[in-house]
């Protein structure tokens, strides 16, 4: 049978059940406190094991002329009932071997009876018997299904206390609270059930048969001494029940004895077992059922009970987490249709958080007003406008699909793409694994082989969901297409944003031929230059991020305002003094690297911005080179040169350069990179960091730049000094 058909059949059993579950674990835990408390009470003698009746009745026989009956409880206190020396009748627990009263036997308090009635019968008797009866069976269902489930997921009887991957802490506990809590639930629940069958006679139970004899009395037979009856120095008071005593002037009464296992009818003179009636099976199997389920007879039992009952309700509450996050896997509905798109994300998530990534990329595109489509890979069909196809899946079992992609390899068979479609495949999966992302690798080869598609980048995988891993996909696409998308691993993370109130403080006024305004704001939360403003201009979940750079501890953004862009018109309009809310997106891969000895930031644009703060705050006096593009020359770079040339005052900042591309010799930032080649190779390789922020063709022609650069004077590819993390990026 598959996974799934066992997945739902737990989960319909449990949701079937979870109610009266609920009600019968908490009552539950309650009646399982009762026979520890009743176990702390001192009326059960040392040894009591080893005490026989050969032992006790004579002793008892000694105290008190007139007794009437013997019960041993659960707890192996000893019930005496009969007259005293005064002739007045007694009920109280005594110590067998001196017949010394220890304590007044009491009823068991209304709220235990409450709840006990509430346990076994909701209150509503027989109907109430046969509900919790049928729960207890579903329960037993329940850990059947359980147990295969566990069995599956370690692939095989044998690894089924192997080690479990942490894979969030709702499953984890499920299925390791689970592995230990199995036996006692399933003693719980098939002791609940046999007593349940019993009940209603689904399992008959022989109704046990008092013989009476008819007395044979000897008028010559010689009064034995109690202590010297055999079955009476055969037999432990552990094992008694309950003993009647005969009228001591009637030699035709009996002693009749109830064992755990059967009864007994001893004839008072000799001593003689005139009968002997075993109990059936059932009984014995009733008593020991009883036992085990209430743990009456064992403290140590009852506590381990009361703790799988307790985890009966945390199986129900992660249980339902579990299932809550499976839900996650649906995609909302898309703007875009099918047909019409030209990016398409297929998503393979079995607890949705493979698909919290892919929602992140697909708001962006929308933000970005690129048309795109998102479905799950079971959905996969022709796109007659795609340029872009996206994958994203995680990996289950040895290697193999999430649930919501089981078909996707039939279907990319069956719909081959009309035109020519580039692919780009992120695993997601964990090296707790044999098989790390393996369902990933054999979706990359899939596609590799189909004629329509084109590989864009080679398969990146994301361990344990680290959004820093996965910014490096991110980059390397974003790069290559060209569109932007945002690298701050905070945005990934997959924590639900605070927004935080920001209150605008300052805002300067606009250079006529550059439309680039700054804002000042203040806030109470921590934030350093590099990392990232996102606000929400739409009012909506949409967001717009904005570089921040930390002047005066204020928080200060560069923005260009757009005819018709969304975040620039929302942050134009604002007044002095307006709160705004927003959040602020930790970004620390565009820090300051303040370990280097020396860094270079390129920018253009309003990509100065991050850099402006970091230079304000470079304390440690790092020397630091600072080359920008724009378009103009005006008002606003003027203030960026003032700026600079405080900030070389204070050995802040060491060079500023600037090129104006519409201006006369016109000239850009990669050509003011190029003529400071023999600077740039010095700082490489003496471990400089060279930051880059603002458009992404300006960082790739930069990017083409230093690549001539390195392989000219030092023999070698930029990406050498790429991979010792000498490049920082930060570019939409
Ligand atoms: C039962 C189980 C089996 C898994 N098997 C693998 C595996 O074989 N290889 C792997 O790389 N990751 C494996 N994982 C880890 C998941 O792929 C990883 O946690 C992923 O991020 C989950 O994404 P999702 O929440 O979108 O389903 C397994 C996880 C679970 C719970």
């Amino acid at each position: 049978m598959t996974l799934s058909v066992w997945r739902y059949a737990h989960l319909a059993l449990a949701i079937i059940s979870f109610l009266f579950l609920t009600m019968a674990s908490i009552t539950g835990v309650i009646l399982a406190i009762d026979p520890v408390t009743e176990k702390t009470q001192p009326y059960k003698v040392d040894n009591f094991d080893a005490i026989t009746l050969a032992q006790s009745l004579p002793e008892l026989k000694k105290v008190y002329p007139e007794l009437i009956e013997l019960s041993v409880d659960h707890n192996q206190f000893v019930t005496l009932e009969g007259f005293d020396a005064d002739g007045n009748d007694f009920k109280q627990f005594v110590n067998p071997t001196t017949g010394k009263a220890i304590g007044t036997p009491k009823e068991k308090s209304e709220f235990i009876q409450w709840i006990t009635s509430l346990h076994r019968s909701l209150f509503l008797h027989e109907t109430g018997r046969f509900i919790v009866g049928i729960v207890s069976f579903l329960l037993l269902l329940i850990s059947v299904s359980g147990t295969i489930l566990i069995i599956k997921r370690q692939q095989g009887i044998r690894h089924f206390f192997a080690k479990i991957n942490k894979d969030f802490f709702a499953q984890y506990f499920h299925v390791v609270a689970g592995r230990i809590l199995l036996i006692p639930i399933l003693i719980i629940s098939l002791t609940g059930t046999y007593l349940f069958l019993l009940r209603f006679n689904v399992i008959p139970n022989p109704e046990i048969k008092t013989v009476e004899i008819t007395p044979k009395v000897d008028e010559n037979a010689k009064q034995i001494d109690l202590k010297d009856f055999p079955i009476f120095k055969q037999t432990h008071l552990a094992d008694v029940e309950k003993i009647e005593f005969p009228f001591a002037d009637d030699p035709e009464e009996f002693y009749k004895i109830k064992l755990t296992d059967r009864e007994l009818t001893v004839n008072q003179i000799t001593g003689k077992v005139e009968n002997e009636t075993l109990y059936p099976k059932a009984k014995v199997l009733e008593t020991l059922s009883l036992n085990l389920h209430t743990g009456r007879t064992n403290a140590v039992w009852a506590i381990i009970l009361g703790i799988a009952s307790l985890n009966i309700l945390f199986f129900i509450y992660s249980g339902f987490v579990i299932t809550f996050k499976r839900t996650r896997t649906k995609i909302g509905k898309n703007k875009f249709t099918a047909d019409e798109a030209e990016i398409i994300l297929l998503v393979g998530s079995e607890n949705g958080s493979t698909l919290g990534f892919a929602n992140k990329i697909q708001a962006q595109f929308l933000a970005d007003g690129k048309k795109t489509f998102m479905a799950q890979m079971n959905q996969y069909q022709v796109y007659p406008n795609a340029k872009n196809i996206i994958i994203f899946t995680s990996t289950y079992g040895i290697g193999e699909a999430p649930t919501n992609a089981k078909n996707f390899e039939n279907l990319v068979i069956k719909h081959p793409q009309t035109q020519n479609i580039k692919f780009s495949v992120v695993g997601f999966g964990s090296k707790a694994y044999k098989d790390f992302c393996g369902y990933a690798v054999k979706i990359d080869e899939l596609l590799t082989a189909q004629k329509w598609a084109t590989r864009l980048l080679d398969l990146k995988t994301v361990n344990d969901r680290s959004p820093e891993e996965f910014t490096n996909w991110v980059k390397e696409w974003s790069e290559i297409n060209l569109i932007a998308l945002s690298t701050a691993p905070a945005l990934y993370s997959g924590k639900t944003p605070k927004l935080k109130a920001l209150n605008l403080v300052s805002k300067n006024t606009i250079s006529e031929n550059d439309k680039t305004f700054t804002l000042h704001f203040q806030t109470k939360d921590k934030f350093k230059s590099g990392d990232l403003l996102a606000i929400y201009p739409a009012n909506d979940h949409r967001e717009r991020f904005y570089s921040i750079g930390k002047i005066n501890n204020k928080l200060q953004l560069v923005v260009k305002l757009h005819e018709f862009g969304l975040g620039s018109q929302y942050l134009h309009q604002l007044k002095n003094d307006e709160i705004i809310k927003a959040r602020i997106i930790k970004n620390s891969s565009f820090h300051f690297p303040k370990k280097a000895k020396k860094v270079i930031m390129i920018a253009n644009g309003t990509g100065i911005a991050p850099f402006l703060g970091m230079i304000d705050e470079n304390s440690k006096l790092i020397e630091t080179h600072l080359y920008c593009g724009f378009r103009h020359q005006n008002e606003t770079t003027k203030k960026y040169q003032e700026f600079a040339n405080q900030q070389i005052e204070k050995q802040h900042l060491k060079h500023f350069q600037l090129a104006f591309s519409r201006e006369e010799n016109s000239n850009y930032v990669m050509d003011l990179v190029k003529k400071d080649a023999d600077l740039i190779t010095d700082f490489l390789q003496d471990n400089g960091v060279i930051m880059i922020c603002g458009a992404l063709a300006m960082q790739k022609d930069v990017e083409q730049v230093l690549e001539v650069i390195c392989q000219e004077k030092l023999g070698k590819s930029f990406d050498y000094f790429k991979t010792k993390g000498q490049l920082l990026t930060d570019c939409y």
